[in-house]
């Protein structure tokens, strides 16, 4: 069995749809799907774009296997067996366009636009959104960490309490797009180059007599990396004046000792004794680690407080997204052929208009105010529309807040789906991972803080052209 096949990581109504469409002779048609979130994570101003590495992989290892094959057949007996020999012969050869890894995104853009045969286009949803809520998800509660560790240092250490084992190395390469600075999984090190880091757990110390002799041991053997845990009995009476001692012993060898990490009890109070402990002893270089289950509002309370620690270990509350472990991204038809080849937009009605969905191929746009190089807000046009192209006046505004609208004219609107894949062939020259991260750490620069800020952000507008909005009503009306 080839478990990295992921050609049936799929809802198995999505091959029901693509059987249909086989039967009917409609497979062929083409369709427009685009991928979007309506709501943002966490009460949080903006969400960053993740998953595209993992999407491409995908789609370029997209092919059924004889296990595969042989595993429908026994599935479903209606499929006919040209039906799965149409199967084996799949490839993905249509457009694939996206918002690059690291893009600052928000409720209702594109994130990823496919155009391609219905065939196909329907068989990649799951996967897709799989790779892209989660990661997107795992990126932005990595942001919101950064936001408030400033200048410190972040670990990811979520391995043990994750999801599984893709989520852990695909969290992992997340947190550090959004600015972590090293992870403790030492296979999405290798995997994605991530700077790996680690202590030693209790079990070191309890494995020994001594706590002395366990972090002598382990300081002799490994003189460079030394960090100790030093809760294990008592922080203040024995882990900090045990590991002083070791400090003293490597600078007898010319050598600095890293750190020592606390992993429980008040962390406010046991890093300023520490910090007070260590810089007595003639150790200001020693730094303190901390970690037992932060996530953003500890960290920030313990700043509060006035913590004196240097790096923060986060492990379980940002590789599940502990405060809400999903994005409801979702993936809509927008257009479908018609039968004289052209494009028909469609709009699917919901009893909630917020899931009204928005038919049409559409370009999305952040406006940047040539005036003060800051973001103004994004601005959704229907593909073919060519005035915000042109840099021409156009009217922004919010369709939940049509009567708020401004015109605006001194403008450089920047498209933010990029050509991923065309006809098949990856046409993306794909940035290395410390090029996401930089590209990232750019992009917050371009948006004003109270969108940025934790708590009760103001709400950045994405406006949508006048034409797609009027096809919008359009739409509702001759269904409604
Ligand atoms: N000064 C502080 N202010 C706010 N939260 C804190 C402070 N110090 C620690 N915390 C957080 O409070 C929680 C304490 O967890 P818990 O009740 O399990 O205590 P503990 O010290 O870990 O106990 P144990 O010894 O059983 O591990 C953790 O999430 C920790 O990060
Ligand atoms: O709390 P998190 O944010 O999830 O960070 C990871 C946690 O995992 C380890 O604890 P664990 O009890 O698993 O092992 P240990 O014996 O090494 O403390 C570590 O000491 C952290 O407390
Ligand atoms: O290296 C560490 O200190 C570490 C790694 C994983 C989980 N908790 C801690």
């Amino acid at each position: 069995m080839n478990y990295d096949n992921l050609t049936l990581h799929t809802d198995k109504y999505q091959i029901n749809m693509m059987y249909a469409h086989w039967m009917n002779g409609t497979l062929n048609d083409k369709a427009v799907f685009e991928l979007f979130f309506r709501k943002l994570p966490f009460g949080n101003g903006y969400a960053v774009a993740a998953g595209l590495e993992r999407v491409i992989h995908y789609i370029k290892g997209l092919q059924f296997g004889d296990d595969e094959i042989a595993y429908l057949r026994e599935q479903e007996e209606n499929y006919e067996e040209t039906f799965l020999q149409e199967l084996r012969a799949f490839r993905f050869t249509g457009d694939l366009d996206a918002v690059p890894e690291g893009t600052i995104v928000f409720p209702n853009e594109p994130l990823i636009r496919v155009e391609a045969r219905v065939f196909e286009a329907q068989l990649i949803e799951t996967a897709m959104l799989n790779f892209v809520n989660f990661q997107t998800l795992i990126a932005t509660k990595a942001s919101r960490i950064k936001q408030v560790a400033g200048g410190d240092g972040l670990l990811e250490f979520g391995t043990r309490r994750a999801q599984e084992a893709d989520a852990s190395i695909w969290g992992a390469r997340a947190a550090y797009v959004a600015g972590f600075h090293a992870t403790s999984n030492l296979r999405a090190g290798m995997l994605f180059r991530i700077p790996t880091k680690g202590t030693h757990a209790h079990a070191w110390v309890q494995g020994h007599e001594t706590e002395e002799e366990a972090f002598r041991k382990y300081a002799e053997v490994l003189p460079d990396h030394v960090t100790l845990l030093v809760d294990t009995y008592d922080t203040l009476k024995s882990g900090v004046p045990n590991a002083i001692q070791i400090a003293r012993m490597l600078e007898q060898q010319g050598k600095r000792m890293n750190a020592i990490r606390l992993d429980s009890g008040d962390l406010a109070y046991l890093s300023q004794r520490a910090r007070h402990m260590l810089d007595e002893a003639g150790f200001p270089y020693v730094q303190i680690i901390a970690s037992n289950d932060l996530d953003e509002n500890i960290i920030f309370n313990l700043k509060a407080q006035g913590a004196r620690i240097d790096v923060w270990g986060v492990g379980t509350q940002l590789i599940t997204a502990g405060d809400q472990p999903s994005l409801g991204g979702v993936y809509k038809l927008v257009a479908r052929e018609g039968c004289d080849g052209t494009y028909v937009p469609v709009i699917k009605i919901s009893g909630n208009p917020e899931k009204v969905s928005t038919p049409g191929i559409k370009e999305v746009y952040r406006i940047i105010n040539r005036g003060t190089g800051m973001a103004d807000g994004d601005y959704i046009a229907l593909r073919h529309e060519e005035a915000v192209k042109r840099g021409e006046a156009i009217k922004l505004f919010d369709p939940l807040h049509p009567y708020i609208h401004k015109v605006i004219e001194d403008y450089d609107a920047v498209p933010l789906l990029r050509p991923i894949f065309k006809a098949g062939e990856l046409v993306y020259a794909m940035p290395t991972l410390e090029g996401v991260r930089n590209y990232h750490e750019e992009q917050l620069k371009l948006f004003w803080p109270q969108y940025l800020r934790k708590l009760n952000p103001e709400m950045y507008r994405v406006n949508i052209s006048v034409e797609a909005w009027q096809l919008k009503l359009d739409l509702i009306q001759r269904y409604r």
